[in-house]
C-alpha cells in the first residue's frame, strides 16, 4: 500500500519536475532567442535610428561600450579619447549613449549632467558622490568656509611647514625622484587638513601602507566603474564580493575612521578642515569620515600630478624653466619671504593660470560641483614650485617616452628622476 502511494507521489513529482523542466526549457530557449534577436537588431538600431545615429564615430562603439571599457582597464582612455576626437572631430560617440566634446562651449551643458559615484564604506554618500542636489548644496556650504581665502591665509603656517620640510628631504638626496616627493608633501598636508596629524611621509621618506594601498590599486579601479556603471554588476557585485575584499575595503577606511574621531574627541586650535566646519554642527560623524576620505584623495593626488607634470615640463624646457627660475629669485630676497599673498602677482608663474580662465579647458570643473579646493590647490602648488625653484638648480634626462602614461581614474604615474642642486 505504501509503495504504491510512494509510487503514485513520486510519479506525482516526477510529472512536476518534467513540467518545470519543460518550461525552464522553454524559458531559457526563449531568453536565449530574445538575447540573440536583441544582439542582431541593437546593431540596426544603434547605427540607424537611434537619437545619436548621426553623431560620428566608430560603428563598433556605437553599438557597444566595450571598446571604450577596454581602453579604461588598459589604462588608456585619455589616449583612446584622444585618437577619436583626432579622427572625428570635437563631438564624438564613444558608446551607444555616450558623446565625448573636445570643444570648450560644451562646458555648460556636460556641468548640467552629473555623474554619480557609489556611497563610501560606510554607505554614506561623500560631497563628491552626492546624488540628491539639495543635500549637496547643504554639505557645499558647510565645507565652503574651510576652503575660503580667509581659510588659505589661517593655513599658510601649514603649507609653508611642508613645502619647507620638502626642500630639507630634497637637500639630503641630490637625485630626487619628483613623483615620490610631491606625493610625501601634498598627503602631509592634506593629512593635517583632514585629520589634524600628519601622515609622516616626508618624515620617513617613504609611503605610509595606507597611502601605498591607494597607490598600488589604482588598476582595480576601471573596473569598479565599470560593475558600478550597470545596473546588473552592481546587483550581483554587492552579493558576490568576495568577505576579504569587502574587510580589506573597511580596513582601509577604518584608517580615516580612527583619525578623524581621534581628531575630533581630542579638540584642536589648528585652522584644520573640522575646526572651520565642525561647529555648524549641520554633519553627521558618518559625513565627516565619508568626506575627510574623499578630501584624502581628491586633495593629494590631483595638486601632485599636476605637479609632476609640471616639474617634466619645466626640466625638458630649459629656458622656460630659467625665466621662471629668474622670475621667483628676482621677486623674493630669502625663501622665508615666499608668501601665498605675494605669488599670485608673479606674471609668468600665473601665466598658465591667465590662460586658463580664457581657455576652454577647466581642470577645477565649473558650475555648482566645481572644484571645492581650487583656491587651496593654486595656492599650495604655486608655493611648492616657487619654494623648489628658489631653493634648487634642476636637471632632468628624463625622455619623451615619460609622457606616455596610463591613467586608471587617476595617473599611473611613472617615477621622474631629477638632479636638485641646492643654490642658497
Ligand atoms: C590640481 C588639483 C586639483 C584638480 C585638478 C581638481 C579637480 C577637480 C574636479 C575636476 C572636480 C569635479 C569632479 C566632478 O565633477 O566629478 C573636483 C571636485 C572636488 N575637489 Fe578637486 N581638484 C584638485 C584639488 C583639490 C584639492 C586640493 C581639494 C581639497 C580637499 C579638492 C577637493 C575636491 C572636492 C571635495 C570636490 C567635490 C566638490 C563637490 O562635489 O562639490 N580638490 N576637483
Amino acid at each position: 500500500m505504501s509503495s504504491y502511494q510512494t509510487f503514485h507521489v513520486m510519479d506525482g513529482l516526477q510529472r512536476v519536475l518534467a513540467s518545470f523542466c519543460a518550461a525552464s526549457a522553454t524559458a531559457a530557449l526563449l531568453a536565449a532567442v530574445s538575447f540573440v534577436l536583441y544582439s542582431l537588431s541593437y546593431p540596426i538600431y544603434a547605427l540607424f535610428l537611434h537619437p545619436l545615429s548621426s553623431v560620428p564615430g566608430p560603428k563598433l562603439s556605437a553599438c557597444t561600450r566595450i571598446p571604450y571599457w577596454v581602453a579604461c582597464i588598459q589604462g588608456r582612455r585619455v589616449r583612446h579619447m584622444t585618437k577619436l576626437h583626432q579622427i572625428y572631430g570635437p563631438v564624438v560617440r564613444f558608446g551607444p549613449n555616450d558623446l565625448s566634446y573636445s570643444d570648450g562651449r560644451a562646458w555648460r551643458d556636460i556641468c548640467l549632467e552629473v555623474r554619480f559615484h557609489a556611497p563610501s564604506a560606510n554607505s554614506v554618500h561623500n560631497i563628491i558622490a552626492e546624488p540628491d542636489h539639495a543635500k549637496h548644496a547643504a554639505l557645499r556650504q558647510v565645507f565652503s568656509p574651510a576652503f575660503s581665502e580667509q581659510a588659505l591665509r589661517r593655513q599658510e603656517p601649514l603649507l609653508r611647514k611642508y613645502a619647507d620640510f620638502m626642500i630639507a628631504r630634497a637637500r639630503q638626496a641630490g637625485t630626487v625622484n619628483m613623483t615620490q616627493l610631491l606625493n610625501f608633501t601634498t598627503f602631509d598636508i592634506m593629512a593635517e587638513l583632514a585629520f589634524g596629524e600628519p601622515l609622516g611621509l616626508l618624515e620617513r621618506n617613504g609611503y605610509s601602507d595606507w597611502v601605498a594601498t591607494v597607490f598600488d590599486t589604482v588598476r582595480v579601479l576601471p573596473y569598479l566603474q565599470l560593475i558600478e556603471f550597470y545596473p546588473l554588476s552592481r546587483m550581483i557585485f554587492r552579493l558576490l564580493e568576495p568577505k576579504s575584499v569587502v574587510k580589506m575595503r573597511l580596513d582601509h577606511f577604518n584608517h580615516t575612521v580612527t583619525r578623524v574621531t581621534k581628531r575630533l574627541e581630542k579638540g584642536s586650535d589648528k585652522p584644520d578642515i573640522w575646526s572651520l566646519v565642525v561647529d555648524s554642527h549641520a554633519l553627521l560623524l558618518d559625513d565627516m569620515h565619508a568626506n575627510a576620505e574623499l578630501f584624502m584623495i581628491a586633495g593629494t593626488e590631483t595638486t601632485a600630478s599636476l605637479l609632476t607634470g609640471l616639474t617634466y615640463c619645466l626640466v625638458t624646457n630649459p629656458d622656460k624653466m630659467k625665466i621662471l627660475t629668474d622670475e621667483i629669485r628676482h621677486v623674493f630676497p630669502r625663501s622665508n619671504a615666499i608668501s601665498i599673498e605675494e605669488l599670485p602677482k608673479l606674471k609668468y608663474l600665473n601665466a598658465y593660470y591667465a590662460d586658463d580662465k580664457r581657455d576652454a579647458h577647466q581642470p577645477f570643473s565649473i558650475g555648482p560641483r566645481n572644484c571645492i579646493g581650487m583656491n587651496l590647490a593654486w595656492h599650495e602648488m604655486r608655493l611648492i614650485v616657487a619654494k623648489l625653484l628658489y631653493n634648487f638648480d634642476l636637471e632632468s634626462h628624463v625622455g619623451t617616452d615619460w609622457l606616455d602614461q596610463n591613467v586608471y581614474v587617476i595617473w599611473d604615474r611613472k617615477p621622474l628622476m631629477c638632479r636638485l642642486k641646492y643654490v642658497k
